[in-house]
């Protein structure tokens, strides 16, 4: 199998070393978003941390206090020992303080990244219902999905190390003032010894953002391939066709590429940041060397050399520390950019003034000279496409596959609009409707509707979830749709959790899940029923009663059927016969059987089956 060749870290677009700072513009907003979800926590946390940033600086002062005690009591062997015990005291106290407040930081930590995270996913889940259909199926707007939903722990560790950054600073800066205040020359030999690795740390960071950008596309189908792979619902074909070593194939093909990729760059990573290293130890033992130099001199105490040490210790390692986040918080702070790009993504609106939705349809549904053409593709799905639907009538849709029926439902329903031409109700085009309140009035069940795993109750009430709770509605709907045999052969009943992925789920067959869905076209009292392929999967008896049922309970009520079984078909008032996105013919059943065209040839084709 020829692998895809996947783009390297030389082929695609660079971000600079300028741009890495560029995600650093978001922090102030991501920390009003943290603020927001537990402003007390929050407030908590930035407390502990400032005082734990003092730690370090006081304990080593503490330190130097003592030794210089205990060097000028063994000089005066007659003198007072409090102040030493005093000192060890305060010692002991600053320790356990710290430790306590590190306690504390941790857990508020935890919980306040676990509050994020919590309301961050609840912000995506609604943006994305606030996004047209063509937004969701561009590949750009999914990548930006994608990433954002993906990051949501890397967010969450973005902000412990943002956190952590500024306690670290703080230490950086009271470590420093005793080292200018005793020897400043030491300062020098720090930068030395810290600048190169900060350097190099920073190229390296941008280059893994890099590639793991531009990779999204193809992680995203490693994580296709991952899923399919091993997966009880393609379980079945997978055996049957014997797919695994064609899919772990492509898997391993691809993720060998990234592998090589990403292990170039993290060994290239290694051995400089080494080297960097060596450089810091060497500048470490020189400044120890100017320490004893000093203390035998006696320019310094004792307490002071290990003050001194200490210090430049600590801030070699705590400066280490704060330079690898910097460039940890730069690479998560550009997916931190991704995330609020995709939360900044505007819906599309149609502009002009929203007009009311009237209480009631009066004259019906007019498409007018509609063209259509989805997103990303050069293929006209409907090509000039011109019919009414009377109000209170019942239509159906019949044609070839993809002649674009599905289609036209879907731009009845506003999940596109049409490239050219108008769609109207009432002689209102219906993108000026308010969206919601717009497919409020529909109770519709698609051809390929969603199977939620969640229980039977919940599945039939998603057609008007807001009442989930109401027993006579949901009894109803279950009863007009057949679904109540389904709901009398569940152990759990109403409560019967349903599919295979949550504990004591059942599986339904095809048949039993399309009567679940169609109930849930009978939820709310809609104006308007759509029914595509409605009962495909249903047989010969319960398709004619759900039938008998849908005619007598939907009298006076406009209706749009698709379906392939003309038995089916027949019981509309009138068929639309759609042919390659042109309509071609639109009448009763014996109109259309008079006139002799595609119906009738189809008509006869499956009556004829039946004979
Ligand atoms: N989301 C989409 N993006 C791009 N093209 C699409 C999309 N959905 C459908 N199409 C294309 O539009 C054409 C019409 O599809 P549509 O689903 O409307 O057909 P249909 O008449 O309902 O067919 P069927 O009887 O098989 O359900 C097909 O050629 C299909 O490939």
């Amino acid at each position: 199998m020829a692998a895809k060749r996947l783009k390297s870290i030389a082929d695609q677009e660079r971000i600079s070393l300028r741009d890495s700072f560029r995600g650093w513009q978001s922090i102030p907003r991501f920390f009003r978003e943290i603020y927001a979800a537990g402003p007390r926590l929050f407030i908590l946390n930035l407390l502990g941390r400032l005082l734990k940033g003092f730690s370090p600086v006081v304990l080593l002062w503490i330190g130097k206090v003592i030794i210089d005690e205990i060097v000028f009591l063994l000089n005066n062997p007659d003198g007072d020992f409090t102040r030493l015990w005093t000192y060890v005291a305060i010692e002991l106290g600053v320790a356990l303080l710290t430790d306590l407040i590190g306690r504390g930081v941790t857990l508020t930590d935890g919980l306040l990244g676990d509050l994020y995270s919590n309301a961050s996913s609840e912000r995506i889940i609604h943006k994305a219902a606030d996004l047209s259909m063509s937004q969701l199926e561009n590949p750009v707007f999914y990548d930006k999905l994608e990433r954002a939903r993906m990051q949501t722990n890397s967010r969450v560790s973005l902000m412990s190390n943002v956190l952590a950054q500024g306690e670290g600073l703080l230490s950086i800066i009271s470590l420093i003032a005793g080292l200018i205040y005793f020897e400043p020359w030491l300062i020098l030999l720090l930068i030395l010894s810290i600048v190169p690795a900060f350097i190099n740390e920073l190229k390296f960071s941008s280059d893994r953002y890099s590639l793991a950008r531009s990779w999204t596309s193809e992680r995203r189908e490693l994580d296709y391939l991952r899923y399919i792979g091993a997966n009880n619902r393609t379980a079945q074909e997978v055996k049957l066709f014997g797919l695994t070593g064609f899919i772990a194939g492509r898997f391993r093909d691809m993720a060998a590429q990234y592998y090589r990729l990403t292990r170039r760059l993290a060994v290239r990573q290694s051995l400089f940041g080494g080297l960097f290293n060596l450089l810091g130890v060497i500048a470490y033992y020189g400044a120890y060397i100017l320490i004893i130099y000093r203390t035998l001199g006696g320019l310094l105490t004792l307490g002071e050399l290990t003050f001194l040490s200490g210090s430049f210790n600590r801030l070699q390692t705590n400066m280490q520390g704060f330079f690898s986040r910097f460039t940890r918080i730069s690479e998560s702070a550009l997916y931190l950019k991704d995330y609020f790009d995709f939360i900044d993504l505007e819906p599309e609106s149609p502009g002009g003034d929203v007009v009311p939705m009237p209480d009631r349809i009066r004259e019906g549904f007019e498409f007018r000279e509609v063209y259509f053409t989805y997103p990303e593709s050069d293929t006209p799905v409907l090509k000039g496409v011109s019919f009414r639907i009377r109000a209170g009538e019942k239509i159906a849709f019949v044609g070839q596959n993809g002649a674009g029926k599905t289609t036209l439902i879907k731009l009845i329903l506003q999940f596109y609009q049409p490239t050219s031409g108008q769609i109207l109700l009432d002689g209102t085009d219906i993108s000026r409707f308010d969206k919601e309140a717009y497919r409020k009035r529909f109770g519709v069940i698609f051809q390929d509707y969603f199977r939620y795993e969640f229980t039977l109750r919940e599945n039939i009430a998603v057609g008007d979830i807001g009442a989930v709770r109401d027993d006579t509605r949901i009894g109803e709907a279950a009863r007009k749709s057949l679904a109540d045999q389904v709901v009398q052969e569940m152990a759990d009943g109403l409560e019967q959790q349903l599919g295979r992925r949550f504990a004591r789920g059942q599986e339904l067959s095809g048949g039993q899940w399309q009567k679940v869905a169609l109930a849930r076209a009978y939820m709310k009292d809609a104006d308007v029923m759509v029914l595509d392929e409605p009962t495909a999967s249903l047989d010969a008896r319960a398709e004619y009663e759900v039938f008998e049922r849908f005619i007598g309970l939907t009298r006076g009520r406009t209706s749009i059927i698709i379906s392939h079984r003309f038995s089916t078909v027949r019981m509309a008032d009138r068929i639309l016969v759609l042919e390659d996105g042109v309509v071609t013919a639109l009448g009763t059943h014996e109109d259309l059987m008079e006139q002799g065209g595609l119906y009738a040839e189809l008509f006869t084709l499956q009556a004829a089956g039946y004979q």
